[in-house]
């Protein structure tokens, strides 16, 4: 059987994008030996709160972080978008300008697989890219319900990245940073460093623009 080229998409809101975003996607492509890794920004993310730094600005930052990284690249696509950023329109786009015979790896944090049945039209995921998902500290899978079954029902391993276009949800066990946006934007707002949490060209860019200053900004 031949093998396919394997495409790695790492969508979040990057709010500022940080070294636990880095390091989990370098480490995806690395394991899985996946052909390129992009990094998706969203644009308005179809489940929380409209983030209170513009697009342009998360974009800006993923940018720079990749920019130190030869193995991540950028896809802004979604920032095109003017309307929510659902991945089922995000993958649909990708699968036309790729074809059918590259293998499409959508690569979330265990927290969202969790909300997976929130999304919108979350089953149609499959039929479109494989869901790669890695364990998050906190963060484990209950074990019955509808989450649970589905995944069951469509596991599948590593390897088999490489041999099918789409279809399959595999599970990575990787050593994870514990760090989040949320605790970011909270050490910024209280003035204090989040130096080595995140890459020192993303910490320069949000002391010049002056981000996450206000007091609640980290919620
Ligand atoms: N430290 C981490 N380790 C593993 N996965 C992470 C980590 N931080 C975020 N993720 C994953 O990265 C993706 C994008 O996350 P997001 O941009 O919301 O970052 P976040 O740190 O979770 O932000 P926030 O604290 O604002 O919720 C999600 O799939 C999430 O599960
Ligand atoms: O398609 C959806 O309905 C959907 C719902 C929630 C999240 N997502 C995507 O999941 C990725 C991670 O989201 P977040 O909020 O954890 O940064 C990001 O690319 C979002 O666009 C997508």
């Amino acid at each position: 059987m031949n093998t396919l080229k394997t495409l790695g998409l790492f969508g979040g809101t990057f709010d500022p994008i940080h070294n636990g975003h880095l390091r989990m996607a370098l480490e995806w492509k690395q394991q899985l030996g996946l052909d390129e890794m992009r990094l998706l920004p969203c644009h308005q993310p179809p489940h929380r709160d409209k983030p209170g730094r513009s697009s342009e600005d998360r974009a800006a930052m993923v940018r720079l972080a990749v920019e130190e990284c030869s193995e991540l690249t950028v896809d802004e696509r979604e920032l095109r978008r003017d309307k929510p950023s659902y991945t089922v329109e995000t993958l649909q786009e990708i699968r036309q300008e790729v074809g059918a015979d590259v293998s499409l790896c959508w690569c979330v944090g265990m927290d969202s697989l969790v909300t997976l049945n929130q999304w919108y039209r979350w089953r149609d995921l499959l039929g479109l890219a494989h869901l790669v998902v890695a364990a998050r500290p906190g963060w484990g899978l209950p074990l019955t319900g509808e989450i649970p079954d589905w995944v069951a029902e469509h596991k599948m391993a590593a390897e088999e990245l490489h041999l099918k276009p789409h279809g399959g949800v595999v599970v990575t066990e990787q050593s994870l940073l514990d760090i989040s946006a949320t605790e970011i934007r909270h050490i910024i707002s209280v003035g204090q460093s989040p130096e080595f949490l995140l890459p020192s060209a993303v910490w320069h860019y949000i002391e010049k623009a002056k981000l996450y200053q206000d007091p609640g900004v980290g919620s």
